[in-house]
């Protein structure tokens, strides 16, 4: 089922020949069930489309649509949660009373009780917002994007601010919430998108790069990296099929397409290599060729 898209989406801010243009012909289908991920580096985008699809910004051309109407509907708004990237919460409202708030507004609101266990903030519930740290600001205004019980759910880099261990409580949120739901997540992790996502959007100078699962994007470079340690390796001859050769942590990197072949190559070589290890590059590696960066 289709819960949001755009097709062929641009959007410029300012005019003449100071405008910026944030998004270049994005056009994204957004699909019931899972973890969306966003992915780029600062001023990719991200954000903008994420305000796009919420209704908070027109775009300069192209279409948009929540729940195939028009995103500024009330109606489509209510089955979303949103939590921007900034947040300003009312200082001296008390957590639980900023819970209740955002629940009035509707049907069947997650109990504030519940909500405020599950985001860890049961402890601070009758404190007012201003006197929280922002770690707990930030796990409340994720906790509001969830208290609706919507159909969709967008998250401009939630975890931002966070500690290890809160992060890793938001992940657990987000995952449960992805098997029955859906969340559109932008971050600038690429662990927390490794960790979360079954799908992967990278957007680069407002343009999508690549839109796939995490391990198609890894596999779209395709480049492995067949490890050695260095301590004992003598000078190795010239091997086919090696595209780069890196030395970090005590361990010579070979980069190849084909490792079965490379390792293959290396024992007919009669090299005396130790500590060898296969794996495919990560998701960063693949992100920093994506973005050119
Ligand atoms: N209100 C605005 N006025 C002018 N330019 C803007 C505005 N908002 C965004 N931009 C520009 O549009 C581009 C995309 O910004 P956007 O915030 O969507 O990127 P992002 O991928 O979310 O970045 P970040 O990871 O830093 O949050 C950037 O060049 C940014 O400077």
């Amino acid at each position: 089922m289709l819960l949001a898209r755009t097709v062929d989406v641009t959007r410029r801010y300012g005019t003449g020949a100071k405008a910026q243009v944030a998004l270049d012909g994005v056009s994204l289908d957004i699909h019931a069930g899972g973890v969306v991920g966003l992915l780029g580096p600062n001023g990719a985008g991200k954000s903008t489309l994420v305000n796009l699809l919420v209704g908070l910004r027109r775009p300069t051309s192209g279409t948009v649509e929540l729940f195939g109407g028009d995103p500024r509907d009330p109606a489509a708004r209510r089955r979303i949660g949103v939590t921007p990237q900034e947040t300003g919460l009312p200082a001296t409202l008390r957590v639980r009373e900023c819970v209740a708030f955002v629940a009035a507004h509707f049907a069947d609101p997650v109990p504030t009780g519940e909500l405020l266990e599950g985001f860890g903030l049961t402890e601070v519930a009758g404190r007012q917002t201003g006197g929280l740290s922002g770690g707990q600001k930030r796990r409340l205004a994720v906790a509001l994007a969830f208290v609706g019980r919507p159909d969709l759910v967008f998250l401009d880099e939630p975890t931002t601010g966070l500690d290890v261990q809160a992060r890793r409580d938001l992940w657990d949120h987000v995952r449960a919430y992805g098997r029955t739901g859906t969340v559109v997540l932008t971050s600038h992790y690429l662990e927390e998108i490794e960790a979360l996502a079954d799908r992967v959007v990278v957007l680069g100078g407002g343009r999508v790069l690549a839109d796939d699962t995490v391990a198609a994007i890894r596999a779209m470079v395709g480049i492995h990296r067949v490890s050695l340690d260095s301590a004992t390796l003598p000078e190795l001859p010239p091997l086919p099929g090696v595209v780069g050769v890196e030395q970090a942590d005590g361990r010579t990197s070979l980069l190849t397409a084909d490792p079965d072949q490379l390792v293959r190559d290396l024992v007919t070589t009669g090299v005396p290599f130790r500590g060898l290890q296969v794996r495919p590059t990560s998701l960063e590696e693949v992100f920093l060729t994506l973005t050119g960066r």
